[in-house]
């Protein structure tokens, strides 16, 4: 069935690893269970995220040019985990051309913390929001809207970081696509790798303009999901849902990318979430199963 697809969902992937194929494996394959499920053959494209941010003075303009010519036709946009500054810039242009044109979206714990930081800048008119992660030091930011989490730091690099399954609750007062999608359900688990999170100080400014916490953590201190209100599909989470996905199970985050790229999002929620069939493709009856 899988080679008999005949159309084509194309996404971006926004990373800084030169051999991407090894890096994104697991999020490779999340992107293929979601695809098949959403009878779409995936087209994945690699973006250097370095090339999508220069400096005008001393980058190469044509690179960058080119780079975001062809990543402005792409279907959908993956942002996924990550350490470090370098490339963080690129990463947060992908989330704002994402937002500000409708893309689907999906930002994957680097990239949620990308994402805050991009709505920060653009959206809550705070201009130096930044994340506190590799700061030169002894330099405070002035809206450090991703912080350390400084309990995971019981002295050693390898104890430093939130690691495993741990529980995300959907906050009731909210609407969100992403819990339809995992069967609507008021938790759920997922696995964690990271040591920064969003400054839950800024919280309440960014629910006042459309940037929702649907989920947070069993004590609601921890932010775990993000989804912009006024948007088709623009989802960031905390966790990485790609250890999870599973060929005839696909991880919901990467079934809600898929399904929003192919345009398929908002029927197959109308439809409670039921699995996509060929019938339910706009011009199914070229689709022979
Ligand atoms: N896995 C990740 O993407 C980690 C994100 C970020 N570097 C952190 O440590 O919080």
């Amino acid at each position: 069935r899988i080679d008999r697809l005949n159309k084509t969902v194309t996404i971006g992937l926004v990373g800084k690893y030169t051999k991407f194929e090894d890096c994104y494996a697991s999020l490779t394959r999340a992107l293929e269970h979601a695809s098949y499920h959403s009878n779409r053959h995936l087209q994945l494209k690699y973006f250097d995220s370095e090339l999508l941010s220069m400096d005008p003075k001393t980058g190469n303009m044509a690179e960058y040019h080119k780079t975001w010519s062809d990543f402005c036709k792409v279907d959908g946009i993956i942002v996924p985990g990550g350490f470090g500054k370098r490339g963080l810039e690129g990463k947060i242009a992908a989330c704002k051309w994402a937002r500000e044109n409708n893309k689907p979206f999906l930002g994957i714990c680097l990239g949620l913390q990308a994402a805050v930081i991009e709505y920060g800048r653009s959206v809550l008119g705070l201009k130096d929001a930044d994340t506190e992660e590799e700061q030169p030091p002894g330099q405070t930011l002035e809206h450090p809207v991703v912080v350390y989490m400084p309990e995971h730091n019981p002295g050693n690099m390898g104890g430093t970081m939130r690691l495993g399954k741990h529980e995300t609750h959907f906050k009731p007062e909210h609407k969100s696509k992403l819990k339809l999608l995992y069967g609507n359900k008021d938790k759920i688990e997922e696995r964690h790798r990271h040591r920064y999170e969003v400054n839950k100080k800024y919280v309440p400014d960014y629910e006042k303009h459309g940037f929702l916490f649907t989920g947070v953590d069993e004590k609601e201190v921890r932010m775990e999901i993000a989804e912009l209100r006024d948007h088709p599909y623009y989802v960031a989470v905390q966790f990485h849902p790609e250890y999870l996905s599973r060929p005839l199970r696909p991880s919901p985050p990467f079934l809600g990318l898929i399904l929003a790229a192919a345009g398929k999002l908002d029927a197959y929620i109308e439809k409670e979430c039921r699995q996509v069939t060929e019938t339910d493709d706009d011009d199914s009856g070229k689709i022979e199963f």
